[in-house]
């Protein structure tokens, strides 16, 4: 068997919960490390440079792609996004686990490059669910709500090609199963 831990790539449609799920794993583990993805989107209210997301503008993202810097990249509603390469390489080579939080596109090109990928696919117990979840953040506009919901039902018939899939009905459920699944637990 490897001793080199394996990536998990959490994957799955915007709004299904992604970011809340990550957010209760590293309240009790404070120790999961999160790649940090570059995005040309605008930061949302109380999102940090550096923290959620480094916040780069349209050329600074073309350098990263065009120097290989990313791992994976892909233009999501409108906006790029792309996982900086070396962070997550070097914890690999210090074994440690390490976390992806990205889209389908991305997914697909991580099961390219690291055949040993964990992909995992969360799901909401249903489409209205979704549909509330995403309006009910508060964070787009309509439009950028349909955009979004457009990929998401793109996302969620490509369920069948992850690795194993957990459906978000409670937050704290699937995160000790994201934990478990890292051993973490
Ligand atoms: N199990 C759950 N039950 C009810 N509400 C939830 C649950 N999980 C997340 N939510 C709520 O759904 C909304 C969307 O969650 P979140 O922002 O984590 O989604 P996401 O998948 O990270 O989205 P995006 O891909 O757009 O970044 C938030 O308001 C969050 O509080
Ligand atoms: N392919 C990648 N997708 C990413 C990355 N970082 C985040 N994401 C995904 O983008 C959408 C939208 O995110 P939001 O923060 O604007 O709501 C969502 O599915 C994220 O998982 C990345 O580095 N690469």
């Amino acid at each position: 068997m490897s001793e080199r831990p394996r990536l998990t790539v959490l994957s799955g449609p915007s709004g299904v919960g992604k970011s809340t799920v990550v957010a209760h794993m590293r309240k009790e583990h404070p120790d999961v490390w999160l790649s940090v993805s570059a995005t040309t989107r605008k930061p949302r209210p109380g999102e940090q440079h550096g923290v959620h997301y480094f916040f780069v503008t349209d050329e600074e993202m073309d350098k990263l792609i065009a120097n290989g810097e990313l791992l994976e990249w892909a233009e999501f509603a409108g906006n790029r996004y792309g996982t900086p390469r070396a962070a997550v390489l070097e914890r690999l080579e210090k074994g440690e686990p390490v976390l992806l939080e990205i889209d389908l596109q991305g997914a697909r090109q991580v099961r390219e490059s690291m055949s040993d990928a964990r992909l995992v696919f969360l799901a909401p117990p249903s489409w209205e669910e979704l549909v509330r979840r995403l309006t009910g953040r508060g964070t787009e506009p309509p439009e950028v709500i349909e955009r979004r919901l457009g990929a998401a039902r793109t996302e969620l018939a490509a369920e069948p090609e992850f690795d194993l899939t957990l459906v978000n009905t409670s937050v704290e459920d699937v995160a000790r199963e994201l934990l478990a699944l890292m051993d973490v637990v």
